[in-house]
């Protein structure tokens, strides 16, 4: 729905220079720019009316597949969308409007949106015709700024280039030898936060006027999740400590932490660039526009220093790093700035989703304590005490906890850290032999489609890890949940464009997630939010709690 602005400037100013040629000269100006102002003006009002109402509502090919009833006349469904976390909506859509495969909906001025539902719909959108469905150049615009021009950004045979060479550094045999690495910082981490928690607790441990149980205090679990997970990223993406662990005030963190923190101008500017160009959206003079500007400078430096330094080590042949950053290096694939790119990319990419995914595993297991009783006992059963500084974990060890690894991946099927995500179709394509004129956007949301009861069951909604355990021997069907489609688990979608960190990012919050729930109790510290419907969420690139997760937690003995 992108404004041709262009095209428009170029026709009023060609008609305006005709209409006004034999005007006299004192007042050919004037009318020149009249003339050019009232072009604009036509255009744009014929643009409207054919965008927002005669193209949606007579012409378009998608008009006829099931969509959502009660729309508004100019901006279909646009209030629940924006009032509603990302993609919760289109979570009753997806269960209550009998579809075959195709969902289609209304947005801010009636721009239509496609939803696949349907294993066969979303088989032929992320892998048999992927290329045909790329980003949006609006979003990539906006995204590019934090992110550079890396592999979550490229496109085509560029993205083609990069994932083939990237691939080697995310392979299992690479990943497996980082799990020792994230079972260190998840100590770590657990420590610095042991030690707080007590600290708190010896404070006088009195919230509202409740006496808390010995050992306990208040904490928010989102914040130290992210600082553990930049850390992470830090060591086993790009081998730098940031630190950010011991220092919560890490420039670094910091950074992330004021890019993502809800705000009305990054909003508003959201909502430009739907129909501005991304480059003109970005030199508005906004104070987010400077936040974002500085932030990304940062970033950059960063990421520069640290391809230096590995260069250098390149050069001295003393390279034998583990992490993503050497191997990649190695590969000799990237010039400098794509590497930068690459990194902006991964730090971003890699530390705020698996942050996410910790927050609302520790919601869970306050909302359901005989999980997190049941998942304590395993980890204390089978894993070293963190009490024991040198001792060490395999991914042999990590990957055969049955229900640690149910409960992570319910949690990634029940709060997918990234709730939807968007493709425009870059060329006149089908879907399940639904004609997609060029231009129209495909929605992909994991936040719905793992939650499809067509794919789940009728207990789709229901937070249940033994949904991944196998019910007898040999029972294949635990591997997928017991969904009848490999494509009922989007979390990390499928495909090409699939997330490249997935085994790394399950294996980092599996160790995360045990060394937590080994030493701490949990608890929700407002009742309210025991109800999920109080929990208010923040949507966006990645979903957390608006407020933070503020939990009672208790440092427990023995492990
Ligand atoms: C729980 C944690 C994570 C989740 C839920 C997640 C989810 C996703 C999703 C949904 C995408 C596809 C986005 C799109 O195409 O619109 C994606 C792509 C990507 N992710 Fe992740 N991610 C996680 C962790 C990580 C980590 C730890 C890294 C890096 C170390 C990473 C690196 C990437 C990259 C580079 C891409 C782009 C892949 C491509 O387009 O070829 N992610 N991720």
């Amino acid at each position: 729905m992108a404004l041709p602005w262009r095209t428009f400037s170029a026709v009023s100013l060609i008609t305006a220079y005709f209409v006004t040629a034999g005007y006299p000269s004192q007042w050919r100006i004037l009318w020149f720019v009249t003339n050019f102002l009232a072009g604009w003006a036509v255009q744009l009002f014929g643009f409207v009316i054919w965008r927002v109402v005669l193209w949606p509502k007579l012409f378009s090919p998608l008009i006829g597949l099931p969509e959502p009833s009660g729309n508004s006349f100019f901006n279909g469904q646009w209030k629940i969308i924006s009032e509603k976390t990302s993609g919760v909506p289109m979570m009753e859509w997806v269960n209550t409007i009998p579809h075959d495969g195709l969902i289609r909906y209304q947005g801010l001025f009636n721009i239509e949106r496609v939803m696949p539902c349907s294993a066969k719909a979303l088989g032929e959108v992320l892998v048999t015709k992927n290329y045909d469905f790329q980003k949006p150049s609006q979003m990539r615009w906006g995204l590019a700024r934090i992110l550079g021009i890396g592999l979550l950004l490229a496109e085509g045979e560029e993205h083609k280039f990069q994932r083939r060479n990237l691939l080697p550094a995310f392979a299992f045999r690479h990943v497996k030898d980082l799990y020792a690495t994230f079972w260190k910082i998840s100590r770590e981490g657990v420590q610095v936060m042991t030690e707080q928690i007590l600290a708190d607790a010896a404070k006088g441990p009195v919230l509202d006027d409740e006496k808390l149980p010995e050992n306990t205090a208040v904490t928010e679990v989102g914040n130290w999740a992210s600082r553990m997970t930049l850390d992470i990223i830090g060591v086993a993406g790009l081998g730098r400590d940031f630190n950010a662990i011991h220092d919560p005030n890490n420039e670094l963190n910091q950074t992330y932490r004021t890019l993502l923190a809800p705000n009305k101008q990054a909003r508003i500017l959201d909502i430009l660039s739907i129909i501005l160009p991304g480059w003109m959206v970005a030199k508005l003079p906004l104070k987010r526009n400077g936040t974002v500007s500085h932030a990304a400078d940062f970033i950059r430096q960063t990421c520069r220093a640290l391809i230096e330094e590995k260069k250098t080590k390149l050069a001295e042949n003393k390279l034998h790093d583990l992490d993503i950053l050497s191997v990649a290096l190695e590969s000799g694939a990237f010039t400098d700035e794509n590497l930068v790119d690459q990194l902006m990319t991964f730090l971003a990419a890699g530390h705020e989703t698996t942050a996410s995914a910790m927050t609302w595993a520790i919601y869970m297991l306050c909302l359901h304590q005989d999980v997190q009783t049941r998942l304590r006992d395993e980890i204390r059963s089978h894993l070293p005490s963190l009490s024991e500084d040198t001792a060490e974990v395999t991914s042999q060890e990590i990957d055969h906890l049955p229900y640690l690894n149910a409960v992570c991946n319910e949690v990634l099927r029940y709060y997918p850290p990234a709730p939807l995500t968007i493709r425009e179709a870059a060329v006149d394509t089908t879907i399940c032999d639904h004609p997609i004129p060029k231009g129209t956007r495909v929605i992909i949301i994991p936040n719905a489609i793992n939650r499809s009861k067509s794919l789940w069951g009728e207990d789709a909604d229901k937070f249940n890890p033994d949904r991944w355990l196998p019910k007898f021997e040999g029972d294949k069907g635990a591997a997928s949940g017991h969904a009848t489609s490999n494509y009922a688990f989007l979390t990390f979608l499928h495909g090409p464009r699939s997330c490249i960190g997935q085994g790394f990012a399950k294996a980092e919050f599996a160790c995360l997630l045990a060394a937590w729930v080994g030493r701490f109790q949990f608890e929700i510290r407002d009742k309210a939010e025991l109800d999920e419907k109080n929990m208010v969420i923040k949507g966006g690139i990645t979903m957390r709690p608006a407020n933070g997760l503020w939990v009672k937690a208790t440092v427990l003995d023995g492990w």
